[in-house]
C-alpha cells in the first residue's frame, strides 16, 4: 500500500504542512511532522474529515457487501436501459431464472423522466471505472446500499437475483455507447414485490419490466412498442379488444375506444395480427375484426391459439349455398358475396356453391371445407360392400315391341298360357306392367311398356332392365313405321332383338318378304349370314312358341345373364301409381339380391318400408330375387318408371338419401338445358364427350326423309359422325323426343309442326327440335355445329410478364410470388410460364392473385401483385412469370376436315424435325 505525504495532503487543500501537520497531531493523528507519511486510507479520512476534500469526482462508493446475498446494489444517477439487441436480453432471460413479473426494460426513446439503471455506465463520469473493472467489482459481489439507492434513484429495475458469470458474459455483448447504461450485475428490489404475477410474457412485450415507481394510483406511462420486439402472438381481435395486459391499463381505456392505444402497434403490422404481405397472410380472423369495432370481445389467446390450430372445418355435401355457409361461418352473406366478386363470381345469397369455391371462399375466412360423405356415396358403398357375392343365373327380362296390330299382345298371351304356375295362381292374372312366367324351355320375365316411347323414357332415366327385345312383325304386313321406330329404340338402347314373325297362318303371309325388309335394317337372319335369329309364329294358331321361348333361353344363355340373389336387393321400377287404398305402390323388377318384406328402401327421391310384396299375380309374397317383378307397397310417394329401387341399411339412410335426392333434382331443374343441340354441340364436343352428330328425322313426304339422309350423312367426316337415328313421315312424336332425350340426339323436321304436346316435353326434356322447309337450311345449320364439332385449336396468346421479387410461405397456399408486372397485364384466369433464365421451367395455372389484401381479377403494368401457382412451389426470386391464354382458333369449312389435318400433321412433322 502506498502512503502519502502530508505536504502532499496540504498543497491539495492549499495550506502550508506545518500547520496541517500540527493539526492532525493535535486531532491525535499518528504523524511525527509535516514531513511524515500516512497511509491511503488514512489520507483518505483527512481528505474528509480535516481537509473536506474527499473525492467529489469519486462516483462509486464502495461499502461491505452484503454478506447474506451477495447481491448488489449500486448507486447511479438515473439513466436508460437500453436494449440495442433483443437477442442480449432474450440470452439474459435464459439465464436468469426470472420470476414470471419480470419484463425486459424496453427502449424509450423519448424518455425524460430518469430510470435507474442495475448498473450505469456514465459516460460523462470519466472516473467511472472500465467495462471491465465494473465487471469485476460486481463479481466482487459489491453492494450499494439501499437507502441511497431509494434516494438518489427516482426509478429502479426490479430485477431477481442472477448467476453472475452468465449476466457477465452478456453484458460484454452490449456496446459501450454514450448515455447507455449496461446491466452488469443484479440489485435487490429497492420496493414492493407485486403480489399478482402477470404472464411470463405478454404481447410485444420482452421480459425485464420497468417497476412502477408512481404512487398507488398515479398514472403509468405509456408503455412504447418496442421496435424490435419479437411478433407478438396472434391477437384474434385487431380492434375494440379489452387487452387483458394490465401493464397496457393506459391503453384500456383507447382499446374500449377502438382499438388504438396499444394496438397502433398491431395497426402498424408490428403486433396483434401478422404482417399482410402481397396480399396473403396466415391469420384471417383479422377480417372480421372490422366488424368488432366498437364492440369489445376478449378472445383469450390460448383460445385464438386453438382455433387457429384447428381450423374451424364445415362439411359440405355437393352444394352449400351462400347463406348457408356464411351462417355456419357466422359470417355475413354479403361478405361472402363480395369475396365472391372478388373471384370473379356474381352470386346471391341463396346461389348454391360447389364444394371447391365453397372451400377457396371459406378458407379466407379461417374455415376449411371439406366434402362431406353424401348420401349417394353411402349407397354407392352399401353396394360395394354387397357386390362379389356369388352370382348365378337368373331369368331374361323381355320387352316385345312391333307395329300396332301385328299381335304382341297375342304373342304375350300365348306365352303367359304356357305358364305353369298359371294355375296355382287360380288363373288370376294381374296385369302390373311385368309379369315372370315359368315355361317348361325356362323362366322368362316380360316387361310390357305400354309403347316405345315407355321403353325408352325409362332408359333416359337410366333403367336398362331388358335384356332382350321381341320385335313382332306381322309376315302379312312386314315391316312398318313403329317396326322401324321399334328397331331404333332397340338399338339405340344396345339391346339384341329375335324377330317374331307373326301371323305365318295368314293366306298372304310373306315371311321371306320381313326377313327382306329387315335385311334392309342390318336384322338379317341367321340363315341369310346374318345374326338375328327369326322365329315363325301365329300367336293365334299357337305355332312356333315353343319354338320361340327355346330361342329366348338360347340367346339368354349366350348372355350369361346372372345376378347374387344373396344381396341387399336393387331394381327399377317399371310402373308405379298412387292407388286409394293403399297408398303409392310401384311395381319393381328386381334385378339384384332379394327383396323382403320389411326392408328399408330408397326409391328414386322417395323412401319406404316394404309393407307388402304382392307378385305379377296380385298374391302377397314374402320375398322375391332377381329378374322378378314385384308390387311394392310403403312408399313415400309415386316414384317414376325407371327409378331405381335401393335397399338399404336402416331407415335414417332411407330416409337421407331421398333427401338428399330431392334437394339434387331441385339444383338440376334450375341446371337444365345439358342436352345436345346444333347450339351447344360445340361446347359437348370440346369437352371431348360427344363425336357424333345423331338426328331423329321427321319429313312430310318419303322423298324428303331419303334426300335429306343421305346429303346429312354425306356430311360426316372422320371426327365428326352424322346419324340418323330414326326417321319417319309425319309429325315429331312423344316417341321421337323421348328417344333423342335418351340417345342425346336432335330432331328436325321438314314441312312438319310438332303439337304443344310433344313441344311441351321436347322443351322439358331439353331436346333441340327444329323445323325446316329447305332441305338447305337445315344442312348448312348441321354445318355448322360440325364446324363446331371439330376439336378446336388453341394457340397461346401472352398477356403480360412479370418479375418476381419476393417469395414467402403462406398456410394452405403455398409458395407466394411477390410480383412486379413488367408488361401488358397479369389475370387471375391465365396460366403462366416460368422462365428461370429464359428457360420454362414450369407452365401452370395461376391459382391466386392478389392486390394487397383482395382477391384481384387482373393487375396491370406496374403495379405489385402476388400470385401462387397451381401445384408449384419451387418458385424463385428473379424468375419471370410469361402470363397467357388460350386463345381458340375455329375450324373453318375452307378447308376440308382432311386438309386440315394433313396441314396438322405437317407442322408438327416440321417441329418435329
Ligand atoms: N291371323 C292371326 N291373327 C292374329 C295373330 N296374332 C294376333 N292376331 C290378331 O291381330 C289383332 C291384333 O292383335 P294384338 O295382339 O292385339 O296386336 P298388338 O300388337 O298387341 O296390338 P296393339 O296392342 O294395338 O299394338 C287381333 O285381332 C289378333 O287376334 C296371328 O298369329 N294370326
Amino acid at each position: 500500500m502506498s502512503r502519502v505525504r502530508i505536504y502532499e495532503l496540504a498543497k491539495e487543500a492549499g495550506m502550508a504542512s506545518k500547520t496541517l501537520a500540527d493539526k492532525l497531531i493535535e486531532l491525535g493523528y499518528d504523524i511525527k511532522g509535516h514531513s511524515s507519511t500516512v497511509d491511503d486510507d488514512t489520507a483518505l479520512r483527512i481528505r474528509a474529515e480535516v481537509l473536506q476534500s474527499s473525492d467529489s469526482k469519486l462516483v462509486e462508493k464502495r461499502i461491505d457487501a452484503d454478506a447474506e446475498g451477495g447481491t448488489t446494489v449500486i448507486r447511479r444517477r438515473a439513466t436508460i436501459i437500453r436494449r440495442p439487441k433483443k437477442e442480449v436480453v432474450e440470452e439474459v432471460e435464459e439465464t436468469a431464472d426470472f420470476p414470471d413479473e419480470v419484463e425486459v426494460t424496453t427502449e424509450a426513446p423519448e424518455a425524460v423522466e430518469p430510470e435507474t439503471t442495475v448498473v450505469a455506465e456514465a459516460a460523462e463520469e470519466k472516473e467511472i471505472p472500465s467495462e471491465t473493472e465494473s465487471v469485476q467489482e460486481v463479481t466482487a459481489g459489491v453492494t450499494v446500499e439501499e437507502d441511497s439507492v431509494t434516494e438518489e434513484a427516482p426509478e429502479t429495475v426490479v430485477v431477481p437475483e442472477v448467476k453472475k458469470e452468465g449476466f457477465v458474459e452478456q453484458v460484454s455483448h452490449i456496446p459501450s455507447k454514450t448515455g447507455i447504461a449496461k446491466v452488469v450485475g443484479t440489485i435487490e428490489l429497492p420496493e414492493e414485490e407485486p403480489t399478482s404475477p402477470a404472464p411470463r410474457k405478454k404481447s410485444g412485450r420482452s421480459s425485464v419490466r420497468k417497476s412502477d415507481p408512481r404512487p398507488q394510483g398515479g398514472k403509468r406511462p405509456v408503455d412504447l412498442a418496442d421496435p424490435i420486439a419479437p411478433v407478438a402472438p396472434v391477437r384474434v381481435k385487431k380492434k375494440g379488444k379489452k387487452e387483458d395486459d394490465d401493464s397496457l391499463s393506459d391503453d384500456d381505456s383507447d382499446s374500449k375506444k377502438g382499438g388504438k392505444g396499444s394496438w397502433k402497434g398491431a395497426k402498424k403490422g408490428r403486433k396483434g395480427v401478422r404482417v399482410t404481405r402481397f396480399g396473403y397472410e396466415g391469420d384471417h380472423f383479422g377480417k372480421r375484426g372490422k366488424k368488432g369495432r366498437g364492440k369489445a370481445k376478449v378472445v383469450p389467446q390460448q383460445a385464438a391459439a386453438e382455433m387457429k390450430a384447428s381450423k374451424k372445418k364445415i362439411k359440405v355435401h355437393e352444394t352449400i349455398s351462400v347463406g348457408d355457409l356464411g351462417h355456419r361461418m357466422g359470417i355475413k352473406a354479403n361478405e361472402i358475396i363480395a369475396k365472391l366478386m372478388g373471384l370473379g363470381v356474381m352470386a346471391t345469397v341463396n346461389q348454391a356453391l360447389d364444394v371447391d369455391t365453397a372451400i377457396l371462399v371459406a378458407s379466407d375466412f379461417g374455415y376449411d371445407v371439406e366434402q362431406a360423405m353424401t348420401e349417394e356415396i353411402g349407397v354407392e358403398q352399401l353396394d360395394l360392400q354387397e357386390a362379389g357375392g356369388v352370382a348365378v343365373s337368373r331369368s331374361p327380362v323381355i320387352t316385345v315391341m312391333g307395329h300396332v296390330d301385328h299381335g304382341k299382345t297375342s304373342i304375350l298371351d300365348a306365352i303367359r298360357k304356357t305358364d305353369v304356375a298359371d294355375g296355382e295362381a287360380g288363373g288370376i292374372t294381374q296385369h302390373i306392367g311385368a309379369y315372370h312366367v315359368k315355361s317348361e324351355a325356362g323362366d322368362v320375365t316380360f316387361v310390357d311398356t305400354p309403347g316405345h316411347a315407355a321403353f325408352t323414357e325409362m332408359r333416359s332415366r337410366g333403367a336398362q332392365v331388358t335384356d332382350l327385345v321381341i320385335l313382332v312383325v306381322a309376315a302379312d304386313d312386314g315391316v312398318m313405321e313403329q317396326t322401324r321406330e321399334a328397331i331404333h329404340h332397340a338399338q339405340a338402347a344396345g339391346v339384341p332383338i329375335l324377330v317374331a314373325v307373326n301371323k305365318i297362318d295368314k293366306d298372304n303371309a310373306d315371311p321371306e318378304r320381313v326377313k327382306r325388309e329387315l335385311s334392309d335394317l342390318d336384322l338379317a337372319p341367321e340363315e341369310w349370314g346374318g345374326q338375328t335369329i327369326f322365329v315363325e309364329m301365329s300367336a293365334k294358331n299357337n305355332i312356333g312358341i315353343d319354338s320361340l321361348m327355346e330361342n329366348i333361353q338360347l340367346m339368354a344363355e349366350m348372355m350369361e345373364l346372372k345376378a347374387d340373389p344373396e344381396r341387399k336387393a336393387r331394381g327399377r321400377v317399371v310402373e308405379a301409381k298412387l292407388d286409394k287404398g293403399r297408398g303409392a305402390v310401384a311395381t319393381v323388377l328386381i334385378q339384384e339380391g332379394t327383396i323382403r318384406t320389411g326392408d328399408h328402401f330408397v326409391v328414386g327421391q322417395f323412401s319406404g318400408k316394404v309393407r307388402a310384396l304382392l307378385n305379377d299375380k296380385g298374391m302377397p309374397i314374402k320375398s322375391a330375387g332377381p329378374s322378378i317383378p314385384v308390387e311394392v307397397q310403403g312408399i313415400t310417394g309415386v316414384p317414376s318408371a325407371g327409378d331405381e329401387f335401393v335397399v338399404v341399411t336402416d331407415e335414417k339412410m332411407a330416409k337421407n338419401v331421398a333427401q338428399a335426392r330431392t334437394l339434387k333434382a331441385r339444383e338440376s331443374e334450375l341446371a337444365a338445358g345439358s342436352k345436345v343441340s346444333l347450339d351447344t354441340l360445340f361446347e359437348k364436343l370440346s369437352e371431348g364427350d360427344v363425336q357424333e352428330l345423331r338426328i331423329v328425322l321427321r319429313a312430310d313426304v318419303q322423298g324428303t326423309l331419303e334426300a335429306f339422309a343421305s346429303a346429312a350423312e354425306k356430311l360426316s367426316t372422320e371426327e365428326v359422325k352424322v346419324k340418323i337415328l330414326h326417321e319417319g313421315t309425319g309429325t315429331m312424336t312423344d316417341s321421337d323426343v323421348l328417344l333423342a332425350s335418351a340417345s342425346e340426339a336432335i330432331i328436325i323436321g321438314f314441312n312438319v309442326r310438332p303439337s304443344g304436346k310433344v313441344k311441351e316435353l321436347a322443351s322439358r326434356e331439353n331436346v333441340d327440335m327444329r323445323t325446316y322447309d329447305v332441305i338447305y337450311h337445315a344442312l348448312d345449320d348441321i354445318t355448322a355445329a360440325m364446324v363446331g364439332m371439330l376439336a378446336p385449336d388453341f394457340v397461346e396468346n401472352v398477356i403480360g410478364n412479370a418479375e418476381v421479387r419476393e417469395t414467402f410461405q403462406a398456410p394452405k397456399v403455398g409458395t407466394i410470388a411477390g410480383c412486379s408486372v413488367t408488361n401488358g397485364k397479369i389475370t387471375r384466369n391465365a396460366k403462366v410460364h416460368v422462365l428461370r433464365d429464359g428457360v420454362v421451367v414450369y407452365t401452370g395455372k395461376i391459382e391466386s392473385l392478389r392486390r394487397f389484401k383482395d382477391d384481384a381479377k387482373e393487375v396491370l403494368s406496374g403495379y405489385e401483385c402476388g400470385l401462387s401457382i397451381e401445384n408449384f412451389n419451387d418458385i424463385k426470386v428473379g424468375d419471370n412469370l410469361e402470363a397467357f391464354v388460350m386463345k381458340e382458333v375455329a375450324a373453318t369449312l375452307g378447308t376440308t376436315l382432311h386438309e386440315q389435318r394433313a396441314e396438322n400433321n405437317a407442322t408438327a412433322d416440321t417441329e418435329d424435325e
